[in-house]
């Protein structure tokens, strides 16, 4: 038996996701949660022939504890995206409250499953879900991620539109966090490798980091990027099951991880059964990439000193 579960499974970017999950065989139940429409969801997938069961959840009648139990895996959408003039931390004062709430019931129905966090601000959220499991007294570092595959899949799409090569084929690490100057592409890295002129690196990296902002503004306040978010959680959400059910070996994925999930610290992870087995070393960083680093790590200690204070100001929990 492997159960997936996604929190906000009603929304923009909680269909689509749905969708690809019921679309993994290798997962035989899918339970759908939301505070709306869950049910209705869960019966229009469960008419696709492949192996998973699914079903809907909402909050009465014990719905988020059903929904959680017995979980492998768990993917959390839940939350209001930006309109255009917001940034994600702008989301922090509603989102942080619905992600606390969700990891509470995570730390109580489900606390040996795998936790993946898409809900913005992805820097603030992840510790807030980290200090919440870590109250319990049921924090695993090597089981709790931060979704950052659509700033891997936005980097691969944007390098391959100026080389011209095939966009699956080319892999770019991305580290850091997930919000503008705290995403650091290190295109030194791109493999197969690139030569691009130091104007092209500098207008790639700012794509790549601020890539969020035009699908905000194309959106025109109906929202920020969901179906291609829905693919990148599938994908993150896929490697994490061929680790871990399939034991696949040496799946490295970027990640935004709590840096106990391996003593030796670095920022790209290699999955096993166990979830993080080890983050791979930032490598050969050159100097600009040195430069963005010093850029990110202000902001990211603030980020997620905001959502460590969040749950240890006295959250409800
Ligand atoms: N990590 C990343 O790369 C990305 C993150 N996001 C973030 O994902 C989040 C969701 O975005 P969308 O799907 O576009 O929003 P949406 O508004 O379309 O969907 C959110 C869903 O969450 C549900 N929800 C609200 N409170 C809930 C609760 N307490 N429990 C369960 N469900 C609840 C809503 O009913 C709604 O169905 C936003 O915070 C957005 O910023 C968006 C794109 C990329
Ligand atoms: O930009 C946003 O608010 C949504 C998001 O995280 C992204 O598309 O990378």
């Amino acid at each position: 038996m492997v159960k997936a579960v996604v929190l906000g499974a009603a929304g923009g970017i909680g269909q689509p996701l749905s969708l690809l999950l019921k679309l993994n065989e290798v997962i035989t139940e899918l339970a759908l949660y939301d505070i709306v429409n869950s049910p209705g969801v869960a019966a229009d997938l469960s008419h696709i022939n492949t192996p998973a069961k699914v079903t809907g959840y909402l909050p009465p009648n014990d719905g988020l504890k059903n929904a959680l139990t017995g979980a492998h895996l768990i993917v959390i959408p839940a939350g209001v995206p930006r309109k255009p003039g917001m940034t994600r931390d702008d989301l922090f004062k509603i989102n942080a409250g619905i992600v606390r709430d969700l990891a509470t019931g995570i730390a109580q129905h489900a606390p040996n499953a795998y936790v993946l966090v898409i809900s913005n601000p992805v820097n603030s959220t992840v510790p807030i879900v980290v200090e919440v499991l870590k109250k319990h007294g049921v924090f695993d570092p090597k089981k709790v991620f931060g979704v950052t595959t659509l700033d891997v899949v936005r980097a691969s799409t944007f390098t391959s539109s100026i080389s011209g090569s095939a966009p699956q084929g080319v892999r770019v690490p991305v580290v850091g966090g997930h919000s503008g100057v705290t995403i650091i592409p290190l295109l030194s890295q791109i493999s197969p490798r690139h030569e691009f002129t130091h104007e092209q690196i500098e207008a790639l990296t700012k794509r790549i980091q601020f890539g969020g902002d035009e699908v905000v503004k194309a959106k025109d306040g109906a929202g920020s990027a969901t179906l291609s978010m829905a693919q990148a959680g599938a994908r993150f959400s896929s490697s994490i099951l061929n680790a871990t059910v399939k034991g696949e070996a040496g799946i490295v994925e970027p990640s935004y991880v709590h840096l106990d999930a391996d003593k030796e610290g670095g920022s790209q992870l290699r999955k096993t059964p166990s979830g993080v087995a080890k983050i791979n070393s930032l490598g050969d960083i050159n100097e600009y990439e040195k430069k963005l680093l010093e850029a990110a790590i202000p902001e990211l200690r603030t980020n997620i000193n905001k959502g460590v204070s969040f749950i240890a100001d006295g959250s409800k929990l």
